[in-house]
């Protein structure tokens, strides 16, 4: 459902994402991992048809992203790292009026708002408006955002980032369930989101993918039982420079 052939991005001379290639199939949730600067936001931002390759693509659901990035997109719920929300609009409201971007209307359109609103568990602040929720909250309110046309394919930047622990469990497992259904890329910076959420997980370096595997072999591969053992080995210490 997503495939990355070749993909790279050049800013100036700076290399950030360089010859990315990997799938995830319907029923995969794959963990995106990699330090600061890895390339990891700028490979979702390519992948979601928002920011064109230098070189290389990438297909969702056989659509390719440089030749239709319009039609790609409408397959795709993204949730950006740093998503746009309207302050004085009502968490319903701003759902609305996604969908009216999407252009969903009527039944549909009901349907999908009360689906997501459900699916984020939103219900008890769905008439509040979003300068007074909470940074969990809003967060959600930005996921649900990306889940409002059903897409086949969801990319997530830090969907659990500023979230606190019992949040940050709830939309875990609300990947992990979407994940039985869907084609899921998550970017994170959590080692622990790898074996709860993920079915496989890459860890990109400098634009480059250094592992590849399932949590349990990556876990093996560490040599100590510890992911994070195994990512300090693999990636550099500053690749923001
Ligand atoms: N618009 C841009 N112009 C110039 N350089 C950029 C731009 N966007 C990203 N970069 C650079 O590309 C590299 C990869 O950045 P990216 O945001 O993709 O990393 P990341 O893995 O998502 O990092 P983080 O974990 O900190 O979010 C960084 O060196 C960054 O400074």
């Amino acid at each position: 459902m997503i495939e990355v052939e070749n993909l790279s991005k050049q800013f100036g001379t700076k290399t950030a994402v360089d010859h990315l290639s990997f799938s995830v199939r319907k029923g995969e949730v794959l963990g995106f991992l990699g330090p600061n600067g890895a390339g990891k936001s700028t490979t979702m931002r390519m992948v979601t048809g928002f920011l064109p390759p230098t070189s290389g693509d990438a297909k969702i659901c056989g659509i390719s992203v440089v030749d239709h990035p319009n039609e790609a997109k409408q397959k795709v719920g993204y949730l950006p790292e740093s998503a746009p929300l309207y302050n004085d609009m009502t968490v319903s409201g701003f759902l609305r009026f996604c969908a009216d971007v999407r252009g969903l209307s009527g039944s549909t359109k009901n349907d999908a708002v009360e689906r997501a609103i459900e699916t984020c568990f939103l219900k008890s602040v769905a008439y509040q408006s979003i300068e007074t929720l909470s940074k969990g909250y809003r967060h959600r309110t930005c996921l649900a955002q990306s889940l409002l046309h059903d897409p086949e394919v969801l990319i997530l930047d830090e969907p659990t980032d500023g979230l606190d622990p019992n949040q940050k469990h709830e939309v875990r497992q609300l990947i992990k369930r979407l994940g039985e259904t869907k084609a899921i890329l998550f970017s994170t910076h959590i080692l622990e989101e790898v074996e709860a959420a993920c079915t496989r997980a890459v860890i990109v370096d400098r634009g480059r993918i250094v592992e590849d595997g399932t949590p349990a072999e990556l876990i093996k591969k560490s040599g100590t039982g510890s992911l994070t053992d195994l990512f300090r080995k693999v990636t550099t210490l500053d690749t923001a420079a």
